[in-house]
């Protein structure tokens, strides 16, 4: 049985005074199957591992170098991330592939340098506009998948994030259909690949999760959680969003 997951990224938001919304989320996150994660800016992780202790709430980071350090100025490496207190860190969100030109070996290799430090990969994927509208899901989801996720992901180490890129921050989601699809294809091709452990895995479904949709998307079949961009910065809404995943 997958315990579910409801993963907040905060992205380039977040200053020392959106604190108290970890606060506020603490009773939400006490649940009994759910996980509750928050992707941080680098610069709060510590505050905010230390304002979370004691709480069901873990931390993470955005991204990270491959490196575990040296003359990289301005990244951030694994073991950076893991010794400020986040137990997760994101990779190959598509606002990397986009803004950073991360390629799927590079996310692998970053997955991969999480892992040497303990961290558990959250590793996105999916289509553009213009790939759905091609009829190119599939593909571009299923090279993604396979090119960004190590041979040493395991469903222990390694969480899948479908977020199909036209979603996120639009309002626009796919249909239940859609997401089930893809969802249903993800979970095939990970237990092609690692056997039994691929059902192990937790695939989330990113982009406009929101309280209002929430409910009928984590009613969806190998929907575990979400990854939660703009509705994950109030606790307000991120905990309607928990409490959804809880009861599904
Ligand atoms: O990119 C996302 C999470 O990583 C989704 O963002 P929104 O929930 O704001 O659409």
């Amino acid at each position: 049985m997958r315990r579910k997951l409801a993963a907040g990224n905060w992205k380039m938001n977040g200053l020392a005074a959106d604190l108290a919304e970890l606060d506020a989320m603490k009773p939400a996150a006490a649940t009994r199957q759910t996980d509750v994660l928050i992707c941080t800016p680098a610069t709060l992780i510590s505050r905010a591992a230390e304002a979370v202790s004691g709480s069901a709430i873990a931390i993470g980071g955005q991204d990270c170098h491959v490196n575990a350090s040296g003359a990289h100025t301005g990244d951030i490496s694994a073991a950076m991330l893991a010794d400020s207190g986040a137990g997760y860190v994101i990779t190959g969100h598509s606002e990397r592939r986009v803004d950073h030109g991360e390629t799927d070996a590079v996310i692998a290799a970053k997955s991969e340098a999480g892992y040497a430090n303990d961290l558990i990969a959250v590793i996105c994927i999916g289509e553009s506009l213009e790939e759905r509208e091609g009829g190119q899901t599939l593909d571009v989801v299923g090279t993604q998948l396979k090119n960004s996720t190590p041979d040493a992901a395991t469903g222990a180490n390694t969480v899948i994030a479908y977020e199909p890129v036209w979603a996120i921050g639009t309002g626009k989601v796919p249909t239940l259909e859609q997401i089930a699809e893809v969802h249903d294809f993800i979970r095939a091709k990970l237990v092609e690949r690692f056997g039994e452990d691929g059902n192990a895995f937790r695939v989330l479904y990113g982009g406009s999760v929101k309280p209002s949709n929430a409910q009928d998307i984590f009613a969806v079949s190998n929907v575990d959680g979400a990854l939660v961009g703009g509705a994950s910065l109030k606790a307000s809404d991120f905990n309607a969003i928990i409490e959804a995943l809880d009861a599904a």
